[in-house]
């Protein structure tokens, strides 16, 4: 791990490339000319969120937005819970001016994991590739429980390659944090859980209103239905990256109607503390039932969205979608996944889990009740090595040695990069609109 760093000097930061774009900010790839130990001479992802770029309306809310993202990895930072193979990031520094607030972390050289399941034969990943991924994941979703933080936007495109092949999550400003949750005393199974407290649910017309809210579909490419053959591992073509990139699935609709006007139904206990969340927040395909009912929800939804995930490495394609959001809701509440009679057959166990991952009762969905352990005894996982994983794991695919870019290439200034964008207001995307903003805020 590099060391941390407090302090960016963010006039000095010179980027190979613009790694990235989102709607918190700017990712760049920053890899200065060594001049010491500083963080100036190593490279890393440089997140940058550029307050000018936002209506002015909605301004403080997506810097609190930005510095929230900032406090769950100052959190993590913080938190001694990182036992399984430090699959989260590490803040390396961060930096604020009157116009940029921007933050380091580790360069992920090996692009995602939606980009890698492009490049799978059949766009999909064998169960030995999806075991090693799902692992790592699982590893990365008990460290952050463990710390209280409720992760809640899994999903491919926010799992990230290492240059050593191993993963670590981005993108956590729709994080949350809860009390973490107790530990459990064995991996009991969910069966012999409780009930949770009454739940909080919408009112038909709410949920009317939410199902109806946009009828806009999410961008999916693939929609093979096959189950991976043994040539999974097969990536020469994916070291292409420049052709992979064009393959990159647009991101999922992220689901976040938060804004003032709509916090009728968003009514949430206190940022910290609070043992759960009843803010609707997520990426459609991804989202749990419980999130879509208005229930209050907790560290459960990231099983669910575990689920979706280990179904859509299995067959090309999430489970839920449908033609538009409202569709894709009511799958969530209503239909069960589809299994192909050959994957039943061929990989019960990974069926198996998806279906416990996939339970539409947060109370009785396999990880409620013992949290990350309960997941890691599924029988899917015999055999994983989890004291040992992200060490002596191999991974199934690893990126190619830094490119010549960031050893020779050109280097520009972070800074006037984005004092050129206001230069010329034609070549800056326009500023957010207020109705846009809120489909990206968080609630705190
Ligand atoms: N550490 C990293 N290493 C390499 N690439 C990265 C890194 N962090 C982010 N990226 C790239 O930048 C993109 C945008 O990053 P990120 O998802 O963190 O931004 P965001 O503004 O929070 O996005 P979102 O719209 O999902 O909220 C990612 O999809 C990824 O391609």
């Amino acid at each position: 791990m590099p060391p941390a760093v407090e302090y960016i000097d963010l006039a000095a930061a010179r980027a190979v490339r613009v790694l990235g774009r989102g709607a918190m900010g700017t990712v760049f790839l920053v890899a200065s000319a060594a001049d010491g130990d500083s963080v100036a001479s190593q490279t890393y992802a440089l997140k940058v969120f550029d307050k000018r770029s936002v209506a002015a309306a909605s301004a403080s809310e997506a810097l609190r937005r930005a510095r929230w993202e900032v406090t769950v990895l100052e959190t993590l930072a913080s938190s001694a819970s990182q036992a399984h193979g430090g699959h989260l990031p590490t803040l390396l520094g961060q930096a604020e001016t009157g116009e940029l607030m921007a933050w380091a972390l580790p360069y992920c050289a090996g692009g995602d994991l939606n980009e890698l399941r492009h490049a799978m034969p059949d766009r999909v990943f064998s169960p030995d590739a999806a075991r090693f991924y799902v692992a790592e994941i699982v590893s990365a979703l008990g460290d952050l429980h463990a710390a209280g933080i409720a992760y809640r936007d899994l999903k491919p495109e926010n799992v990230l390659l290492r240059d050593d092949g191993h993963v670590t999550l981005t993108d956590f400003d729709l994080s949350r944090l809860l009390l973490p949750p107790p530990k459990s005393p064995s991996s009991s199974t969910s069966s012999s859980t409780s009930s949770p407290p009454p739940p909080r649910r919408r009112s038909r017309s709410q949920l009317r209103r939410i199902l109806g809210r946009s009828e806009s579909a999410t961008t999916m490419t693939s929609s093979s239905s096959s189950s991976s053959g043994d040539d999974a591992h097969n990536l020469a073509w994916f070291l292409n990256r420049s052709e992979n990139e064009k393959l990159k699935k647009a991101k999922s609709a992220r689901v976040t109607p938060v804004s003032k006007k709509k916090k009728s139904f968003c009514s949430s206990p206190a940022a910290s503390g609070g043992e759960k969340s009843f803010s609707f927040v997520g990426t459609e395909e991804y989202v749990a039932p419980e999130v879509v009912r208005g229930e209050g929800h907790e560290f459960a939804v990231d099983w669910w969205a575990l689920g979706v995930l280990v179904y859509e490495m299995a067959y090309g394609r999430t489970p839920f979608r449908g033609a538009h959001r409202r569709e894709t809701f009511r799958n969530v509440l209503l239909r069960e996944p589809e299994f192909t009679a050959d994957s039943r057959r061929r990989w019960p166990e990974l069926v198996d889990l998806i279906t416990r991952l996939l339970e539409k009762d947060p109370a009785r969905r396999l990880g409620f009740a013992g949290g990350a352990d309960e997941v890691r005894s599924h029988p899917f996982f015999a055999g994983v090595a989890w004291d040992l994983i992200g060490e002596v794991s191999r991974p199934p695919y690893i990126p190619p040695p830094a490119d010549d870019d960031i050893v020779a290439g050109e280097r520009f200034s972070v800074v006037e990069y984005f004092d050129k964008l206001h230069e010329s207001p034609a070549a800056a995307p326009p500023p957010e609109t207020e109705e846009e903003m809120t489909e990206f805020l968080p609630e705190f």
